[in-house]
């Protein structure tokens, strides 16, 4: 089930699909060297598509997937080599291996398997790290991984050479293997994990608040990478017949990096991109290593040009285009866009989820210290389903914090959170869109590279798991009619205006189909004629939906007409409470927070 509409995805695969049979067909045809050449190139796109699979998606760069190349190879040779010349050259195999026969096709999905499963042990581990320190376990990963095929002699000939390997990779099985990865590596990034991992690679703190379990998430894409890294590894020992652990290391990892740099990580059209445009120069700069003349003008030997080309490609795309050559859109969407235009109200339901149907949000007695400071300080706040509430106070007053703990993004340090009566505080972030509660951000926090629907999916996909994409899809065009930005539903998030940017984020809250919605600064940024349509909008929300919203703003005659109930911050502390017009009079407040300014502003406003 992909994102994307069935018609565009499958011209994107067959466009994948022709390339590679044309690339191959060239080969075929020029034979000899070139046919070689070809042949390693689909090989190493094999393995760059597979390294996209987890650095694209999740926006992790990775060392560590020769690894996965080396289990494969090392499976396939192990299962392949000719049973006299296994006895002689590892004569300590376990039975099971030293007498195991398999055919190059069934060698093939075995190595791929037990990649796969190497893959999924140590991606459990390092699926828990973020960033920087996910990119420095790969490269530990291959560090030992390298360790331990030069340790495990019984199996691997250790540092030695590994010969032997049946012959078996052609030219045309290398373009069938780089046909089934290119597909496989297309369909993930537009199914329902792969754009969820987009959007955690966009935002991780968003995308968590929508629901997306990233780590289970960021283990799936680096499982399947696993897999297709696996399976150009054991077509690369079947193509050389000979290697060595030094084959899977630091050299190539480089190499194939630089193709996936060098085209976009974030596409699999860069992964092909990358790798055509690090072959031609790695193919070019070859031939003129040893010297050549040029025009009567003879250049001396210069070992070493191919890796000073590989790195100056790096840094030539670094300076001129960071995203990579292909940039952050597949072909198809370089071609014919990223899909829809208005958003149609269709479909949907504004069912309450059942575990927020008329029941009470409580923060009772919440308190959050960082390290010194107490942002909030024993405050409590009840909202009920239908009820909008507003929250304010002055700068650092704590408002953001506390919407921060009600949503579970960040733990309370004392208090508690019930929901209907039942303890919901101490919850991961990603459990309380299930709860009923969405949320938008101060700093808006939107998925900049998706499109607005495809942002908006994100919630709706959640919402409801089982639910059809087109109902999906319909879903989230409703709550962006119901926001009054249908007619942006293709464009990228990051292209919009700011207060378009604040309405995708609300839509994209409504998409979660909430009970409560907190909305942290929704008006910051719009004029009076956009705040006033966007009082409108909640109120109808409110009398659609019987949403419970809690509101934090600045604009208090925004604040007064939209809200039943209104709760003062400052310093922490919750220091009035009440019905607007009895807050705006409160002694305590207008001499803490409002002063004699914004009392008279609260007077007109009321
Ligand atoms: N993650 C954090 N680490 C340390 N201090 C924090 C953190 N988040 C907030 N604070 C501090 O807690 C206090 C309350 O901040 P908070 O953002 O909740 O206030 P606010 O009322 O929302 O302010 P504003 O109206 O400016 O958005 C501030 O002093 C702030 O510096």
């Amino acid at each position: 089930m992909t994102v994307t509409p069935f018609r565009t995805m499958v011209l994107a695969c067959l466009g994948l699909v022709a390339f590679v049979a044309a690339v191959a067909g060239l080969g075929l045809a020029a034979g000899g060297g070139m046919e070689r050449t070809v042949t390693v190139f689909l090989i190493s796109l094999i393995a760059v598509a597979g390294m996209g699979i987890y650095s694209g998606n999740t926006g992790i760069l990775s060392f560590g997937h020769l690894s996965f190349m080396a289990i494969g190879a090392y499976a396939s040779g192990v299962l392949t080599m000719p049973l006299a010349m296994r006895s002689m050259t590892l004569p300590n195999l376990p039975g099971f291996l030293a007498g195991a026969e398999p055919g190059f096709v069934a060698a093939l999905v075995i190595a791929v398997a037990v990649a796969t499963v190497f893959a999924l042990v140590v991606g459990l581990v390092i699926s828990k790290l973020n960033g920087a320190a996910a990119t420095i376990a790969t490269l530990a990963l291959l560090i030992i991984t390298h360790g331990l095929i030069i340790g495990g002699r019984d199996f691997t000939r250790g540092s030695q050479s590994f010969f032997g390997v049946p012959r078996e990779t052609t030219i045309v099985v290398a373009a069938i293997g780089c046909a089934i990865a290119l597909v496989a590596a297309r369909l993930y990034r537009d199914s329902v994990p792969g754009l969820k991992t987009r959007a955690a690679r966009e935002d991780a703190i968003a995308a968590e608040a929508m629901g997306v379990r990233i780590r289970w998430q960021r283990l799936l894409a680096w499982t399947l990478s696993g897999a297709v890294v696996g399976l150009s590894g054991a077509l690369i020992a079947h193509y050389l017949g000979a290697f060595s652990p030094k084959k899977f290391y630091f050299v190539d990892t480089f190499l194939l990096l630089a193709m996936l740099i060098v085209g976009g990580m974030t596409t699999v059209t860069g992964a092909v991109v990358g790798a055509v445009a690090i072959t031609l120069v790695i193919e070019v700069l070859r031939r003129l290593e040893g010297g050549f003349d040029l025009a009567g003008f003879a250049f001396p030997e210069l070992f070493g040009a191919t890796q000073i080309g590989i790195g100056l490609a790096i840094l030539f795309v670094m300076f001129r285009r960071a995203d990579g050559l292909a940039g952050l859109k597949e072909w198809d969407e370089w071609l014919f866009g990223q899909g829809g235009g208005t958003a149609a109200s269709v479909g949907g339901t504004d069912a309450v989820p059942p575990a927020a149907q008329a029941r009470v949000l409580e923060g009772r007695d919440l308190t959050k210290r960082f390290a010194g400071l107490i942002a909030v300080n024993d405050v409590s706040i009840a909202v009920a389903p239908g009820a909008i509430v507003g929250l304010i106070g002055p700068n650092g007053s704590g408002k953001s914090t506390l919407l921060n703990m009600l949503s579970g993004v960040l733990p309370a340090t004392g208090g508690d959170i019930r929901l209907g009566g039942a303890r919901i505080a101490g919850m991961p972030a990603h459990r309380f869109p299930g709860l009923g509660i969405a949320r938008t951000f101060q700093n808006i926090r939107l998925f900049d590279t998706l499109t607005v629907r495809q942002n908006v999916m994100v919630s709706a996909l959640i919402r409801w798991p089982r639910a059809s994409i087109a109902e999906a899809t319909g879903n989230a065009d409703r709550a962006l009619t119901d926001m009054g930005i249908a007619q942006i539903a293709a464009r990228r998030a990051d292209t919009l205006s700011y207060g378009d940017k604040r309405r995708v984020e609300i839509a994209r809250a409504l998409a979660l189909n909430p009970a409560f919605l907190f909305l942290d600064e929704p008006a910051a940024g719009m004029n009076r004629e956009e705040t006033d349509a966007l009082m409108g909008t909640l109120n109808a929300l409110r009398e659609r939906r019987g949403l419970g919203i809690v509101i934090v703003d600045h604009d208090l005659p925004l604040i007064i007409r939209l809200c039943d109930r209104v709760l003062v911050l400052n310093e922490g502390r919750l220091i009035a409470e009440g019905e607007p017009e009895e807050v705006q009079r409160h002694p305590a407040v207008v001499e803490a927070y409002l002063g004699r300014k914004h009392s008279q502003d609260l007077a007109e406003a009321s």
